[in-house]
């Protein structure tokens, strides 16, 4: 194994199946891997009720400051019907310029580009004069309970502090690049309920279609748009992700109808403020009668998924252009910088230290047949070297 090579590196790892939650040898491989740098790595489990158990490593090369942190993860989503494959989604075929794989881009393929940066920073100038850390979780496409945020505690806990982190998450759209993350949107899930009474559907006055209610309140959820967005952030959005009521026959009415929505939110709002604007809306919906004239308001409830990811902006402007810096320096090309996509580990790793991400194209993340260039992991390698030295310069070290 050729440490310095990411081809090599992303392959071993491809080749571990780890499957959210399971650890399936990556962390394993990984840890394997960085300890001849001279990382001291810890693997630690968390657990919590009702969720899966789920290993994570952290791993610090060097004792003293400026302290820079990558973070990423190994887990993958599952492969869904593996016949779809043209090859194996735990291979690491390559084929035509191309190495293929779950995890490929998302983001196995981040953490080979940083694991090989690293090693030819060593080889070419020496452990960095400051330190460099490794926060890899198992649980980022999991529930992310028993992940990151465990993590970053359990490492401040025992005294780590860092200056600055990256998230190793595909972040250009189309090519290398393309996109910084330098924030993230917020994300609130929830499920609203309408009670009716079920009934024949050729004698509607007997019953009460909770429908009739359900569509007037999700369409009241989806216009008018809930912001127009700013200079930092994309319009807030609301999709409506299922409607259900259980019903298998055509003619019943049915007794109650679920829907579930989930919002992507600008920092105009906090889970608050956007909780009670929902329910403004719900409420002025459930009244109205349009859709069911001569009744009374409908009786519904709402729940809201525990714990809405935050939105969030890293305002540091030279960790910023440190990183913009290394992506043109090897690209030639100005990255855009952006809060658009979805949200990542960087919610959590904000309230310790100022966090930016930069990656790999994500295309084909979570799809059939996931792959990456083989030349994008060596830009990659080369940006985040790029990266490393020019961070390290800055803060003052080698
Ligand atoms: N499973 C976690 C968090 C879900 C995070 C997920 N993020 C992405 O898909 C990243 C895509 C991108 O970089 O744009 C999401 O946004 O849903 C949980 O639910 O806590
Ligand atoms: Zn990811
Ligand atoms: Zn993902």
């Amino acid at each position: 194994m050729t440490l310095t090579d990411p081809v090599q590196v992303l392959s071993a790892l491809i080749r571990c199946p780890s499957v959210t939650p399971l650890e399936g040898g990556a962390l394993a491989t990984l840890e394997s891997l960085i300890s001849p740098l001279g990382f001291e790595v810890e693997r630690v489990t968390f657990r919590d009720p009702d969720t899966p158990d789920v290993d994570n490593l952290y791993a610090r090369l060097g004792g003293g400051g400026p302290h820079l942190m990558f973070a990423g993860h190994t887990d993958v989503v599952p492969p869904g019907d593996t016949a779809a494959w043209s090859r194996g989604p735990f291979s690491a075929d390559i084929a035509d310029g191309m190495m293929y794989g779950r995890g490929a881009v998302d983001m196995k393929g981040g953490i080979a580009c940083f694991v090989a940066a690293l090693a030819r920073h060593v080889e070419a100038h020496g452990a960095p004069a400051g330190s460099v850390s490794l926060l890899i979780t198992g649980d980022e496409e999991g529930p992310a309970i028993n992940g990151t945020e465990k993590l970053l505690a359990h490492a401040a806990a025992k005294g780590e502090r860092w200056d600055a982190a990256i998230v190793g998450e595909p972040t250009n759209p189309d090519a290398m690049g393309d996109m910084i993350k330098i924030g993230r949107r917020g994300s609130l899930s929830g499920t609203v309920t309408v009670q009716g009474v079920q009934g024949h559907v050729a004698y509607p006055h007997l019953a009460d279609n909770p429908l009739r209610s359900l569509i007037a309140m999700t369409a009241a959820l989806l216009d008018p748009p809930l912001d127009s967005g700013n200079e930092r952030f994309p319009p807030t959005n609301l999709e409506i992700t299922s409607i259900d009521t259980g019903n298998t026959a055509t003619n019943v009415i049915p007794a109650r109808a679920t829907a579930q929505f989930n919002v992507r939110f600008s920092d105009i709002w906090d889970g608050d403020s956007l909780g009670a604007e929902i329910r403004a809306r719900l409420d002025a919906a459930a009244t109205a009668s349009a859709l069911r004239p001569g009744r009374g308001a409908a009786h519904y409830e709402i729940e809201f998924r525990e714990r809405p990811s935050p939105s969030f902006l890293t305002r540091d402007q030279a960790l910023i252009d440190s990183l913009s810096a290394a992506v043109a320096s090897v690209t030639g090309r100005t990255p855009e910088l952006s809060t658009t996509g979805g949200t990542s580990d960087a919610r959590f790793i904000k309230s310790h230290c100022p966090v930016v991400e930069f990656g790999l194209v994500g295309k084909t993340m979570h799809m059939v047949d996931e792959c990456v260039a083989l030349d994008d992991l060596e830009i990659l390698t080369r940006i985040y070297q790029a990266f490393l030295q020019g961070w390290f310069h800055r803060a003052g070290a080698n």
